[in-house]
């Protein structure tokens, strides 16, 4: 057929393009346990998938806003990971854009919005994040990247 799927099944194989947003207040960041089925019980940052024709800083805006709640301004690039998942439910690969963010008023409490794809939203410092890490952000994590410097 010269399919280029490798993932069987039917299923789209190409990467995608995924976006996290790293909320920093004061001296933590915004982090909620997944129950998305990719990355499962790991910890994440808010975030979801790039949509046709958006910019980081809208994605990044719409996803924080439908998760959580949180308006979010000074919208900056980070970095970007590569990540293949081989061993979830059905194999993945994201190319993930990292962004951060702050508060457009630091007051504003987090709301876990759709409890049925996170348990719920909680500040970490940095050197205090929970485990374990979605594997984007431990390879963040891990390249000794930090939003605070
Ligand atoms: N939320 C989030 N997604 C991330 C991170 N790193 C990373 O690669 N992604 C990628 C993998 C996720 O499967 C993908 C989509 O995010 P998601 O799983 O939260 O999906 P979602 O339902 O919020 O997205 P959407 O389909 O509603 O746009 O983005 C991260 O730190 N946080
Ligand atoms: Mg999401």
């Amino acid at each position: 057929m010269g399919s280029r799927s490798r993932s069987g099944g039917g299923a789209a194989a190409e990467p995608k393009v995924g976006l996290g947003v790293v909320v920093v207040k004061g001296e933590t960041v915004l982090m909620g346990r997944r129950r998305s089925s990719i990355g499962a019980s790991t910890f994440a940052v808010p975030g979801g998938h790039l949509e046709f024709g958006e910019s980081f800083e809208d994605c990044a805006k719409r996803e924080v806003k439908e998760e959580t709640g949180l308006d979010i301004e000074k919208i900056e690039f980070l970095t970007a990971t590569n990540t293949v998942f081989l061993d979830e439910p059905r194999p993945a690969h994201y190319v993930t854009i990292f962004v951060r963010a702050v508060l457009a008023n630091p007051q504003q409490e987090a709301q876990n919005l759709e409890p049925e794809k996170c348990d719920g939203w909680s500040w970490y410092g940095w050197n205090d994040l929970p485990k374990p890490l979605f594997r984007p952000l431990e390879t963040l994590v891990e390249s000794g990247f930090s939003p605070f410097k």
